[in-house]
């Protein structure tokens, strides 16, 4: 494979502190300041024409929220149960690639602030930082951060299983099985820009092989099936979540093969373009799910009435993406944690308006759906 061309190094000094954080989507104003625009190019694009990438995010403009009035209540209460575990609110960050590309501190600077929220961090099998050293970095008062691990299930067994393994060792407690990527997406502007590598110096440390030190490919596998779901669910005690489901006969196989959870995910538009909105996916999922196992949402989440909308159509958390990768560019930890405190409060005040005072209490009934813009 080439390697990438040469790359602009993002200037770090002299930057005044940007103060505290409005709107989300000045982060990625930010972002683009600092970025080498292939690596812009590489977070920000998707597949194909990028209709799904881009309907992601408008799909939410035909939902409106028809809120409920007097209902008290007083300060909100987002905790969320999932997978065993109490989460301080219904949002986690979903795994994304190279986090060394968008800020020096890559991986670990993430962790930090998702762990002084003690929210949930999915790492990417495609981490610049090994999953030890993720681990590592969050503070021991601030453990009730949870790593979860996404695997691309590797045709190596043996392999993929001393992975699950690492996982495991280093604490996580949830494997994310992607499962949109038998082969992997056509991302047009990474091709125009010739992105088809790390440049030297990083890699994905999670695919060090654990014999002989080498770094592997990872490798997107067009054979895996069902049965490699029943092969992971006999390898490995952790609780597994289905990464990429859309359709709604594979969310009920999903829970036939006594998967954990799944998550409603078209890869932020970077895999097969022309798929649904995730939004627009969720309801046929809940639907076809029936309450057994838990749904959970990406795709398009950038704000707290994205969030509540996301809820009340069935989801019990969602999660970001690209945001904290223009958060992370941006602004580093402290742009993550700013990211963050920003969603929390945002869904807060868009619960408190919508007379909800707990996740659960917001229901199908309170969103109208195809709404003409
Ligand atoms: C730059 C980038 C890298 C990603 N890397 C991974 C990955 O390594 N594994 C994975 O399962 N999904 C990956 N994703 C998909 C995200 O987990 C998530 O599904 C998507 O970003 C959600 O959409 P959003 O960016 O609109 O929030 C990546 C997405 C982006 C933008
Ligand atoms: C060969 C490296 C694979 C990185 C995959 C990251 C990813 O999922 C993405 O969407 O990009």
């Amino acid at each position: 494979m080439p390697s990438v061309p040469a790359q602009v190094t993002p200037s770090r000094t002299a930057m005044a502190d940007p103060g505290p954080l409005h709107r989300l989507d000045d982060l990625e104003a930010e972002a683009r300041l600092r970025l080498d625009p292939v690596h812009r190019d590489f977070f920000a694009g998707g597949a194909g024409d990028e209709r799904t990438l881009r309907a992601n995010e408008t799909a939410f403009d035909a939902y409106r929220i028809l809120p409920r009035v007097l209902r008290g209540g007083g300060e909100r209460d987002l905790r969320t149960e999932l997978l065993g575990e109490t989460l301080p609110m219904p949002v986690l960050v979903s795994p994304t690639a190279f986090h060394r590309l968008a800020h020096p501190e890559g991986e670990v600077a993430t962790a930090r602030a998702v762990g002084a929220v003690g929210t949930v961090l999915v790492v990417s099998m495609a981490s610049t930082t090994p999953i030890e050293a993720v681990a590592e970095a969050i503070e021991p008062s601030d453990r009730s951060a949870r790593l979860w691990f996404q695997l691309y299930p590797q045709p190596d067994l043996g392999f993929t299983a001393s992975v699950v393994s690492r996982a495991e060792a280093a604490g996580c407690r949830a494997l994310v099985v992607t499962v949109d990527s038998p082969v992997f997406g056509r991302r047009d502007r990474d091709l125009r820009n010739g992105f088809l590598d790390l440049p030297p110096g990083y890699c994905c440390e999670n695919m060090r092989d654990p014999e002989t030190g080498r770094v592997r490919d990872i490798v997107m596998d067009a054979t895996l099936d069902w049965a490699r779901i029943e092969w992971l669910r006999a390898t490995t005690r952790l609780p597994i979540v289905l990464k990429g489901i859309l359709h709604p006969a594979d969310a009920r196989l999903a829970v036939a093969h006594g998967v954990d959870a799944v998550l409603v995910s078209n890869h932020g538009g970077r895999q097969l373009d022309g798929v649904p909105a995730s939004i627009d996916a969720l309801p046929a999922v809940v639907a076809a799910v029936g309450g057994r196992i838990p749904v959970l949402l990406d795709g398009g989440i950038r704000r707290g009435t994205d969030i509540l909308t996301a809820l009340a159509l069935g989801a019990v958390a969602v999660g970001v993406g690209r945001p904290v990768l223009w958060a992370l560019a941006a602004r580093g930890e402290r742009g993550v944690s700013q990211l963050l405190d920003l969603l929390r409060a945002e869904l807060a005040r868009a619960m408190t308006l919508a007379g909800a005072v707990r996740p659960a209490d917001l229901t199908r009934e309170m969103i109208l759906d195809r709404v003409p813009g």
